[in-house]
Formats: structure tokens, sequence, C-alpha cells
């Protein structure tokens, strides 16, 4: 492998070529599409981690090959900052650039642009590391990406299958060995022994729950999960995995995983949901989570992202309580995705500071940071909490009074290291709420309680061109096309507790039309009116919108 950034390597390396016709984007969650139309992108991401590593000295850069929650025959990319974090915002126009660029002179033409308006030293060291998901389509993609790497030079080293949220932890975990803020050893097992010891903290003392099964959505968290366990004695957590089948083609996040269940609002395939069971769902690159159980009358309940986050606000806030360090500032960072349930509970009952910001991970993780500790997730269950380094240091430094301060000590530290704080997990996420419930002796229906959501439906609506949807407020009104909000709000005003509001997908060719409401007959009527409104007057295509 080449250790130079070679120039006329980069225009004529052009094994892996742009796909003509197809318009790339750097959308909410990287690049996403069909994986045959992804070979020049990954070679061109290589090239951008390296351009990045370079332009912060060296510091090591992840790029992570997965379609999360897609269907099997999609694939993706996104890039992971230094601290585990998504790639800085200002990159992803670079990004979008150089993924449309032609073969050869037209890709060196924006390399050269890059590094000027940077003012990137090619001579600076760079460091990436990469891992990818269960997909069939990854070991072509990897070699595309690792083309991209060897011509810029970068030192290169591949993981191999690892969830989403691990390579960001083993990223953090490299740029942070040796200093103050080391996140952890930088290793899948490393990150095994970090959260499987701060969880066996976390509980100590109390009976197991029952057992917990874990559908996996037939993708990469199943056999991680496996050998996580390994990790943790038997009476302490017990988990049972269903759908972890990734070798048969096919299986991948079909009917089941956290996006099935959550939007269609049932049990997964495979799955056998009785009163009592406690189950849970994990996306296909296990960065996300959903859990769920049926009541005594049989009906599936739903125990989605907003759930989760009650349930770590509620809890965190009383241990901060206990620790006595209430000055420390929660809050909870939501989307207008959040049932309105939620955010009224968040308000009034546990009087948490919330805020809403447009969608995508990115987007609540910025806004969670202006915290001392920030709770944020997506409804569809992606999400973390982050403590700031000062909320950090009060808990690791404060001195303990009495034996009951110095036990919320202990846990609340467990907690800081049972959650993954570089972005949402389905391990690490699984972990804090089985915490939570062993910790209050809860099962499904008690958690539930907190409050009772409303009905909700979300509507896909294909248009001629979703760009000419335009948001503010977080994406709550529609600015463009003129007057369509005016109409949106005639219908709400209609309907008790309702709400709707339409934005475009970041991911898929289609508008988002959500709508909340008293009662579900209520809320189908709202959705399937404003998803005609768009539809009518914004240039539908295909049959228009009908609810079930
Ligand atoms: C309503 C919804 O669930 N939207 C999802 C979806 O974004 P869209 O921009 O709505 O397509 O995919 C994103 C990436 O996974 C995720 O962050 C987001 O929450
Ligand atoms: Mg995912």
């Amino acid at each position: 492998m080449t250790m130079t950034f070679d120039l006329s390597a980069i225009k004529s390396t052009i094994i892996p070529h742009k796909v003509e016709g197809t318009i790339y984007a750097y959308g909410t969650a990287g690049f996403r599409t069909k994986a045959h139309l992804l070979d020049s992108v990954m070679y061109k991401v290589g090239i951008l981690a390296a351009l990045r590593s370079k332009k912060l000295n060296g510091a090591t850069i992840g790029v992570m090959i997965t379609a999360s929650h897609n269907p099997e025959e999609d694939n993706g990319v996104k890039l992971v900052d230094p601290r585990g974090e998504m790639l800085e915002q200002s990159w992803e126009n670079y990004a979008t650039k150089l993924a449309n660029a032609n073969d050869g002179d037209s890709l060196a033409e924006v390399v050269e642009q890059i590094v000027t308006a940077q003012e990137i030293n090619l001579d600076a060291p760079a460091a990436v590391v990469y891992a990818h998901d269960t997909r069939p389509s990854c070991p072509e993609l990897v070699k595309c990406l690792e083309s991209g790497l060897s011509v810029s030079g970068a030192k290169a080293t591949g993981y191999g299958l690892k969830t989403t949220p691990m390579l960001h932890y083993i990223v953090r975990c490299i740029n942070t060995a040796g200093t103050n803020d080391a996140y952890g050893e930088p290793t899948e097992e490393g990150y095994y022994k970090k959260l499987s010891e701060a969880f066996m903290t976390a509980v100590a003392g109390k009976p197991r729950l029952s057992t917990l099964h874990v559908d996996c959505g037939n993708g990469v968290g199943a056999p991680k999960l496996a050998e996580f366990v390994k990790y943790l004695p038997e009476d302490v957590l017990s988990l049972k995995i269903i759908n972890g089948d990734i070798h048969t083609e096919g299986k991948l996040n079909k009917d089941c995983g956290a996006d099935y269940v959550k939007t269609r609002q049932q049990a997964p395939l495979g799955s056998e949901i009785a009163p009592g069971d406690r189950y849970c769902s994990f996306d296909g690159d296990a960065d996300r989570i959903v859990f769920y159980y049926v009541d005594s009358n049989g009906v599936f309940k739903l125990l989605d992202g907003d759930k989760i986050a009650g349930l770590a606000a509620m809890f965190i806030m009383e241990l901060v309580q206990d620790v006595g360090i209430d000055t420390l500032k929660v809050g909870v960072v939501q989307t207008a995705y959040a049932n309105g349930s939620s955010t009224n509970y968040l308000t009034n009952v546990l009087k948490v500071p919330v805020s809403c910001v447009p969608t995508g991970v990115k987007h609540l993780h910025h806004e969670a940071e202006k915290y001392d500790i920030g709770v944020y997730f997506e409804a569809n269950g992606h999400g973390t909490v982050l403590f700031s380094p000062e909320a950090l240091n009060t808990i690791n430094t404060i001195e303990a009074k009495t034996p009951a301060q110095q036990q919320a000590i202990n846990q609340l530290k467990a907690v800081t290291d049972v959650i993954n704080q570089t972005v949402g997990d389905a391990i690490s996420d699984m972990l804090l709420v089985e915490t939570i419930l062993t910790n209050r002796q809860w099962g499904p229906e008690e958690w539930d309680q907190a409050y009772t959501d409303l009905p909700n439906r979300l509507v896909k609506v294909v248009v001629a061109d979703r760009t000419i949807f335009k948001t503010t407020n977080a994406e709550r009104e529609l600015v463009e096309p003129e007057g369509l909000q005016e109409q949106i709000n005639e219908h709400v005003a209609k309907y008790s507790h309702g709400r709707s509001f339409v934005r475009a997908s970041g991911t898929e060719d289609a508008v988002r039309v959500y709508a909340e409401a008293a009662t579900r007959s209520e809320t189908d009527e709202l959705a399937n009116k404003v998803s005609l409104l768009v539809y009518n007057q914004a240039g539908g295509v295909g049959k228009p919108p009908m609810m079930p």
C-alpha cells in the first residue's frame, strides 16, 4: 500500500466507477441506496475519510458500511468523527460533491477543491478504521473503500463485522487512549467488558427479571449479542435471541426488526408473544431499539424511543437527586415525531426541559450536548444519553456522606458506563432499560403507565418532486408549497388533540405525513385528509394514499 496521497492514482483508479445518471446525496444517515450503485461512492468515501483525518492531524476517522433497517439489497456508508460522533455537518457537502464527481480529472479537481478550502496538509498522517454489517454486498464494497484508502495513503484498519455503535465506540476509544478522557479499550472485547461490568454494578443486589426476548432482525445484532451474553452470568440477565439468522439471504429486516415493529405497531415474525413476556427489537445495524409486550387483554403495546426517553429521564433525575447534585441540568431532546403525550409527560410531570429539533440523530446529538445530562431519542428508538465533561467530573469526584448517597453515586457512575455516549446503541440502550426495570422491579406494564400514547399514523406520499417541501420550526410547519400549511391547520383544528405535519424524507423518495389525535378513527381520518391534500396539491404520483 502506498503511504502517500497520490492524486494521479486517485485519477486513474477507476475500477469502481460512478453509475451514470445517479445523483448521490450524503443525507440523514450518510449515503444509502441500492448496493450495486455504491462502488464508486465507497472509493470516494475512502478518499474523504483520509482527507478528514489529515485535516485533524491524523486523528482516527471511522467508516461504517451499512444500510441499517433498509431492505437487504440496499447498502450505505457513513463517516464517524474522532469522538465517535457523526461526521461534522459542513463536510457532508464535500461528501456529496465527491460522490457525484466523474472519474478522472473531475474527481481530482473536487479533491483539490476540498484540500484548498480546508487547507489540508497532504503530508499529514491519516488513520481510518472501518467495519460493515451482514449484507451480502458488504465484502465487495469493503474492497472499493480499501482502494480509496490506499490511494490516499491512509493507515487503514478493518474491524470486520460490527454493529454501527461498536464502530463509533472503537473510534472514540482510539482517539482518547492515554488521555484523562480515555473511553475504553478499542476492541469488541473491550466494549463487551465495559458494558457488562457497568451493568452488573448498576443492578447489584436486585433480583433478576424474567427473560427478555430480543428480535435481532436477522442482522449483526444477533451474533454480537450472542457473544455479549458470555460476559454476563445468567443470574444477572437472561436473554433469548429471535430472528438471529444472518446467513439466509433475504431475511435481513424482513417482517422483523425495530423499524418493522415501530411502523406496523405489531410483533415481528417469529415471536410468540404472550401476556407477561418482555420483548425488544433491534434494527439491522443494532443502533435502534424498541420494546413491546401484550397486555392482559392480548393487546399489543409498543414502548418506543419516546417511552425509553421518559423512563431514562425519570430514573436519571431521581439518581441525580439522590446523589445530591441536582444543580446539574437534565434535558430531553425529541423530534416532531415524538408522541404528544410523551412531550406532555416530560414537560408537565417530570418537569424537564424538552427541545424539539429536525429529524436525524446528528441534530438531536448536538442539541443534547447543550445540557449537563442530555437524553435524546427519536420515536423510532434511536438515541442515547450524553453526560457533559463537567457532569462526569462532578459524578466522579463527589464524596459521599452517607451509605445511601454512596450507593447512588456508584449506581450513577455505572449508568454513565452502561450508556454508549457516542451514538444510539441497541445493546447499550437495552441494558439501560434493563437497569431501570431491574432496579424498580418493574414489568413493561408498570413502565408503560407513565402516560398513554395518542394514536398516531405515519404515511408516505410519493410526489413528483419532494424538494419543493420546505419546512421551519423544527420541521413542524411548511413554508412551501405556499398555502399548504394553512390548509393543514384547518383540518387539524377540527380534532381534539389533533396534530399533523408534513416533511420530505431525507432517506426515501417520499413525503412523510404524521398525524395524531385523541382516537384511532380521528387520527386515521386526519392522516387521510392531510395525505390527500399533499397528493392533490403537490404533484402526487401513482395511486392516491388511503388509510387501512
Ligand atoms: C420518521 C422517521 O422515523 N424518520 C427516520 C428516517 O429519516 P427520514 O428523513 O424521515 O427518511 O431515517 C433516519 C435515518 O435512519 C432516522 O433518523 C429518522 O428518524
Ligand atoms: Mg440503524
